[in-house]
């Protein structure tokens, strides 16, 4: 069902992708979704009016996308879901928009033919990464696909103790989907004691990971901070990019890097 693109020549006009699907919370309706350089448009084909079923869906909120198929051997539909996180207004005047979990999953089965819905799917997803990664598309898929950026890994250290004691249930309710949705590879260290990070990082090949990341407070980030200056390579170790998540009880430093960080 896709309308304009396949051979991306350098001149062209803006590609998009066009399609109409349902969606897979809600088979009975067809949806028009429109995938440009900027955002994911999703619209219902009804007799409505213009404008009051439509969705768009910015891609800087966009933190990935999948393309997969079901385990029902005897259904062709492939599927196509991109993740978006937009920031939406609380519904208390006083407090800060915060950002929200919007999924947008599409059936594909215009197809008796498995691989070849699959393969639609696929398309979507590779190009709404090269939308993401700001990849030019005037490539085969293959060579698309290879100039990707790899995956991100990192190496999650979670403090099963800090905070309220929630850090852990924050892992698994919110954090290990994200970071599936988003693609990044990741370990989950669960930290079992004082300076149990810190031993760690001592000693963790580095050139597996592209960051270190922990959830807790301050101490923890501390601690890591501590094992990079104690290794034989620290100079180069420091470099390492470190993320905190907040699973402490003040996160001050949590809340300073993503607020002076925009
Ligand atoms: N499983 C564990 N049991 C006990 N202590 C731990 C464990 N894992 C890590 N720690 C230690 O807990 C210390 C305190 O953690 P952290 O500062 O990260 O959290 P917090 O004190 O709860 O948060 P905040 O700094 O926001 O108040 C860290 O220095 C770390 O060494």
């Amino acid at each position: 069902m896709r309308r304009a693109e396949s051979d991306f020549p350098p001149a062209s006009p803006p590609i998009t992708l066009y399609g109409e699907f349902t969606q897979n919370s809600n088979r009975r309706g067809r949806w028009a979704v429109n995938l440009t350089e900027k955002d994911l448009v999703v619209q219902r084909l009804a007799s409505a009016p213009v404008g009051r079923n439509k969705v768009v869906l910015s891609l800087r909120d966009c933190v990935g996308c999948r393309a997969y198929r079901e385990d029902d051997k005897a259904d062709p539909s492939a599927y196509f879901a991109a993740y978006f996180y937009p920031l939406r207004k609380r519904r208390w005047m006083t407090s800060a928009p915060s950002r929200q979990r919007v999924e947008q999953c599409f059936r594909l089965a215009a197809l008796q033919d498995p691989h070849a819905n699959l393969e639609e799917a696929e398309k979507w997803a590779l190009i709404l990464l090269c939308f993401l990664h700001s990849v030019p598309l005037r490539h085969t898929d293959s060579v698309l696909l290879n100039s990707l950026p790899h995956p991100c890994r990192i190496l999650l250290f979670v403090n099963p103790q800090s905070g309220k004691g929630q850090a852990l249930t924050l892992y698994n309710s919110h954090i290990q989907r994200m970071l599936n949705e988003a693609g990044v590879i990741h370990k989950l260290i669960i930290t079992e004691r004082q300076n149990h990070a810190r031993e760690l990082v001592k000693d963790v090949d580095l050139s597996q990971w592209d960051a270190l990341v922990i959830m807790s407070g301050d101490g923890l980030l501390h601690e890591v901070i501590n094992g990079l200056l104690e290794r034989p390579d620290w100079e180069e170790a420091v470099r390492t990019p470190l993320g905190i998540l907040p699973g402490g009880s003040g996160n001050a430093l949590a809340a300073s890097v993503h607020y002076y960080s925009g």
